[in-house]
């Protein structure tokens, strides 16, 4: 787990940092900047002219380093910076006074931009260190840089982004951004995904426990995180072994729902799985999907009843295309009040609990909700537009009600009642389509019946789920489909080295 800090937390740990190690700052720099170029070298080429626009600060010191390094490989170079030298950091000036002098500088004013012409821009113009909504020269650069139509990459914060809220004005538009050691907060808003592109973050050395004296209950998840939750299962496991799952949901029009979650609960590698359905959807269930076991409720067309002997099942997950009819009310009300075990909320399980502060009061520790956006706006009854807030309503609802609460969306943000957020690294802007949500109910739902805590059920969901939107994105780019992601899962324990 990497723990998120702000800005002025990232400066005083720097500081510890350097002080206890007896290193310079200008060392630090150098090794940020290594570890950038090691990560472009990996993944650009030497025909390509790359421009790095550098500020006077040590973000500008960064790049000034970066364009040393990378010209010492071979990169064709070239730096235009945005300020004078008497007003730049000490770590910009002695990068500045080693930059070889084949490597074209020149100041960014004398930019001619009728002839300019690059392949890659990097932007080491401003960091961590931005204090103010971009003006002058900055905002003219920005603006320029953004109407390019280059690859641009960001060293550690796209200039014009605050660390820790949300952008205000112009900001640098990067197609990736290398951060250092730890992601900043406001790279992690799906507000911000137009300014931060694919985020990468580079070790830099400043080992874990420079951190610990550091309060933030917020985490980055890295893969390792995940690897050490999963629970080995081994060549004499039993198919009992594995849980009996309940998917309740599906209406008239909406039975696909809980088909993409029965499916996506098969694929992460549930034993069994029961579906609970309107009497419609019998024979379509039967005839679609061989691995799953049905069941109906009373009516034909909506769910109206609740299943007998919920005790027969390791957990239950409800919600998909269920509808919010005041029947299927009272019939979630029921499931709440008798069953015991993990529970998955989703959909229009969570429309319906919005509506109704009798059925909020049975939210347990027991369970994990799924909201996106705008469910969760409906949960809270409040304007939830603004991540800083955002954040902090996540936090006081899981605290409110005792539950694990996963608020979708790029950089699903789950959070736990002992208080702890944790950011998801994995997933695509091609999970943005419809079922998507219904796989995750299944995934996580999957997870709670192999016998994984609530936590870990959220966070191996969550990761497998965005793996899988990844590794599928990558085939089938915008024509992804919520299908296309299920068949993905298997992948994902391939890709983490998993049986
Ligand atoms: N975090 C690490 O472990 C490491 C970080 N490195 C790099 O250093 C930067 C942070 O460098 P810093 O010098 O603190 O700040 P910046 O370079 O981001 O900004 C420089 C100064 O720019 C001024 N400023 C602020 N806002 C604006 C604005 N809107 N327009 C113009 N100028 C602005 C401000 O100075 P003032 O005097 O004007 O207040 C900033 O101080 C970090 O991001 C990394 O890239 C290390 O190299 C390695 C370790
Ligand atoms: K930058």
């Amino acid at each position: 787990m990497l723990k998120i800090l702000s800005a002025r937390q990232i400066k005083s740990l720097e500081e510890s940092y350097l002080e206890e190690k007896g290193i310079l700052s200008l060392e630090l720099m150098e090794t940020a900047a290594e570890a950038f170029c090691q990560w472009y070298m990996q993944n650009f080429s030497r025909r390509q002219d790359i421009a790095i626009f550098c500020g006077t600060g040590n973000n500008g010191g960064d790049g000034i380093a970066i364009a040393r390094l990378l010209s010492r490989q071979g990169y064709p170079v070239c730096v235009y910076t945005l300020g004078d030298a008497k007003d730049g950091t000490a770590d910009y000036n002695s990068n500045l006074n080693i930059l070889p002098t084949n490597i074209v500088n020149k100041p960014f004013s004398n930019i001619d931009w009728e002839r300019f012409r690059c392949h890659v821009i990097i932007d080491a113009m401003l960091g961590i260190g931005l204090n103010k909504p971009l003006e002058g020269k900055y905002l003219d650069a920005v603006k320029k840089l953004n109407s390019q139509k280059t690859m641009r990459i960001a060293v550690d914060m796209p200039t014009g982004l605050p660390s820790d809220k949300l952008v205000d004005g112009e900001a640098f538009q990067a197609h990736y951004t290398v951060t250092f050691q730890t992601p900043k907060l406001s790279a992690l808003f799906p507000e911000h995904a137009a300014y931060v592109g694919d985020l990468v973050v580079k070790d830099i050395g400043i080992d874990g426990k420079y951190f610990n004296g550091y309060e933030s209950s917020r985490y980055f998840v890295e893969e390792k995180d995940i690897l050490e939750r999963h629970k080995i299962f081994h060549k004499a496991s039993h198919k009992g072994d594995f849980g009996k799952v309940l998917l309740v949901g599906g209406s008239k029009g909406k039975l696909g729902a809980i088909m993409l979650s029965a499916k996506a609960a098969l694929r992460t590698g549930s034993g069994l799985i029961s579906t609970f359905v309107p009497g419609f959807g019998l024979p379509i269930m039967q005839s679609s999907i061989h691995e799953v076991m049905v069941e109906t409720c009373t009516g034909n067309d909506i769910l109206d009843s609740a299943p007998e002997n919920l005790d027969r099942f390791d957990t239950i997950a409800i919600g998909p295309g269920m509808g919010t009819d005041e029947k299927t009310a009272e019939a979630l009300k029921n499931i709440l009040e008798s069953y015991k075990g993990k529970m998955v909320i989703d959909a229009d399980a969570l429309n319906i609990i919005a509506k109704r502060k009798d059925l909020k009061e049975l939210i347990t520790s027991q369970m994990i909700l799924t909201p996106h956006l705008k469910e969760f706006e409906r949960m809270v009854g409040d304007d939830v537009k603004y991540p800083e807030g955002r954040i902090e309503k996540a936090l006081e609802f899981s605290q409110t009600y005792g539950c694990v609460l996963i608020l979708k969306g790029l950089h699903s943000l789950i959070t736990t009642p002992a208080g702890i957020q944790y950011f998801n690294p994995t997933g695509s802007q091609f999970l943005a389509t419809g079922g998507t949500g219904d796989v995750l109910t299944g995934v996580v739902a999957s997870y709670l019946g192999q016998g994984y805590s609530v936590e870990n059920a959220a966070l191996c969901g969550v990761y497998h789920h965005g793996l899988a939107g990844q590794l599928a994105g990558e085939d089938q780019r915008r024509g992804t489909i919520a299908s296309d992601v299920i068949e993905k899962i298997p992948e994902t324990y391939k890709n983490l080295g998993l049986s």
